[in-house]
């Protein structure tokens, strides 16, 4: 990819180019990710000012930087794009430097509080079955059909995207499953993209640290649906909406595209009927308009798993995927890496290792649990730091009703004090835990072995809050750590 800066400047109005034209040959934001003929990007972070990252972008090859900021020191021959908006400058620029990659390949994006990244593997599995070569960018990793990249974010910000779409044009893929989060929506992240299919899932608390209202995170979710409406290159839109979840309505009224409707309570498009939860899945019938219904057993199980099916069946009628692959790849389903994923080292006891880390999510997982334990349920989980406090009280409410004995611990603390957060976890826990046993354990390898080793024949521990996660952020650096290995350890000390 090169390019003119001259010809990227064109596209900015009043934006002021100082030392002259260069050829670019990409754009960075991250100087620890430049190479010869860089654009680098001086976007700073709450505590870093990027402007002091130049030397080192220079050192490494770029040839210009741009900035919102009046004036900048940089070393000699390197050209400095002034522009009074970056982030309006960089949703211009970004996807034309890489030549609009998503206009390449249909693009499905999935928003929602919960169940993204079920919804996008479960996605991405029945695409592959009918033949597709599929990518995929989410929180647990990025995908092109079966090569694996780490990524940092739920959805990368807009030059990342950029790189990644054009990545996954070079080796030819015909679509794109994406999770796009709420902060994503809010900051461009997707800018330049041209939405085929947009799923929304579901909206309940979380992330309040950054939106502050429901209302404004709802409406940082409709934006998807603002995008999937626009006039594009490709044909065939569509909006695929949960008809249980109230904040649909919202959804909607950002929807000019034929919608396609899934639910189990309300009158929708996409139903399903007879559902039979087991521990290691379930059975269910679905059934679409007139279409013979189809009985399907899935190696998923809990009613929010119910939602994740649906959503991603419609979001493939929507792709006018066949009817038979559909069954046939939700039938070969086995599952994503720390979603309800059950840890079995011999035990006569159940282990269940879980993402949920919002009130709704705890909610869900701890009765679908409780729906198919005979014994006690054991609850391990804690809040991360940094992030919307709100919720920890929440929280704690949720584990001390929902489970028999409850072990707080640390999930992520980040900066903060590990031991003032599950305090206020605590304010949750307190009033409803009565004579329930309750623990508070900092460290999270003692809270895992105490709770395994409190477990009876037939009880099920869950360990909630990390799922896939193999690292603990502490404030003094990130640490190995894996709820899946340390219960397995645990178990194996018995
Ligand atoms: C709080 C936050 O949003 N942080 C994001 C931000 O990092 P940052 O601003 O802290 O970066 P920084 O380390 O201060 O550096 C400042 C600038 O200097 C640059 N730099 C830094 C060091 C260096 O040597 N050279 C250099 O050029 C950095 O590239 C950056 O531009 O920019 C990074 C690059 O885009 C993001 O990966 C990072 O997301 C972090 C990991 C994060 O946790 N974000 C959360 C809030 C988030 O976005 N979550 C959503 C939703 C998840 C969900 O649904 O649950 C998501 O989509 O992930
Ligand atoms: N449809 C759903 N409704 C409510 N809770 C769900 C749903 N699907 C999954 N969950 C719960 O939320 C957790 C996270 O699921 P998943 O990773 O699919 O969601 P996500 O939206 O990708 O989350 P994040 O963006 O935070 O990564 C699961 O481990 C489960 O506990």
């Amino acid at each position: 990819m090169v390019k003119r800066l001259q010809e990227l400047a064109d596209l900015l109005p009043g934006a002021r180019l100082l030392g002259g034209d260069a050829e670019i040959t990409s754009i960075e934001r991250d100087s620890r990710r430049i190479g010869e003929g860089a654009l680098f990007v001086c976007i700073s972070g709450a505590h870093v000012d990027a402007h002091s990252f130049i030397p080192n972008a220079a050192r490494a090859g770029a040839r210009a930087i741009l900035t919102e900021r009046e004036t900048v020191d940089v070393p000699d021959g390197l050209s400095v794009l002034h522009v009074q908006d970056l982030q309006a400058a960089l949703d211009v620029i970004v996807p034309y430097f890489y030549d609009y990659p998503a206009r390449s390949m249909r693009v499905i994006g999935i928003t929602g509080t919960n169940g993204k990244t079920t919804t996008s593997y479960l996605v991405r599995a029945i695409l592959r079955h009918a033949g597709k070569r599929v990518g995929l960018i989410g929180t647990i990793q990025i995908m092109m059909e079966d090569e694996v990249f780490p990524t940092a974010n739920t959805t990368p910000d807009v030059i990342v995207m950029q790189q990644l779409l054009a990545e996954m044009r070079a080796r030819s893929m015909d679509t794109v499953v994406m999770e796009v989060s709420s902060h994503a929506l809010d900051q461009g992240r997707v800018a330049g993209i041209e939405f085929d299919t947009a799923v929304f899932t579901n909206l309940t608390q979380d992330h309040l640290d950054y939106h502050k209202t429901m209302e404004n995170y709802a409406r940082a979710k409709a934006r998807l649906f603002d995008l999937v409406s626009e006039a594009g290159t490709k044909a065939g839109k569509t909006a695929v909406l949960n008809a249980d979840d109230a904040a649909s309505a919202t959804m909607r009224a950002h929807t000019r595209c034929p919608v396609i409707s899934y639910g189990v309570e309300s009158k929708a498009d996409l139903t399903a009927r007879d559902v039979h939860l087991a521990q290691d899945g379930m059975e269910l019938t679905l059934v679409h308009g007139e279409a013979e219904p189809v009985k399907l057993h899935i190696g998923l199980t809990g009613l929010f798993n119910v939602y994740n099916v649906l959503a991603a069946t419609g979001a493939a009628l929507a792709e006018k995927m066949p009817a038979a692959d559909i069954a046939a790849a939700l039938c070969a389903f086995t599952g994503v890496p720390g979603r309800f994923e059950l840890v079995r080292a011999g035990q006569d006891f159940s282990v269940i290792v879980d993402y949920a880390h919002t009130p709704d999510g705890m909610e869900n997982v701890l009765r679908t649990a409780r729906a198919v334990t005979a014994g006690r349920i054991i609850a391990v989980f804690g809040c991360g730091g940094d992030r919307d406090r709100t919720k920890r009280p929440i929280m704690g409410r949720i584990g001390a009703e929902l489970a028999d004995i409850v072990v707080l611990t640390s999930d992520n603390p980040r900066t903060e004090d590990p031991a003032a957060i599950l305090d206020e976890v605590e304010t949750g826990v307190l009033p409803v835990i009565g004579a329930k046993p309750y623990e508070k354990l900092v460290d999270r390898r003692t809270a895992i072995f105490h709770a395994i080793g409190r477990a009876k024949a037939g009880d099920t521990v869950v360990i909630l809050g990390k799922g896939h996660e193999n690292y603990q952020i502490l404030k003094g650096g990130t640490i190995h750590f894996d709820d899946r290995e340390t219960a397995r350890e645990a178990i194996g000390g018995l």
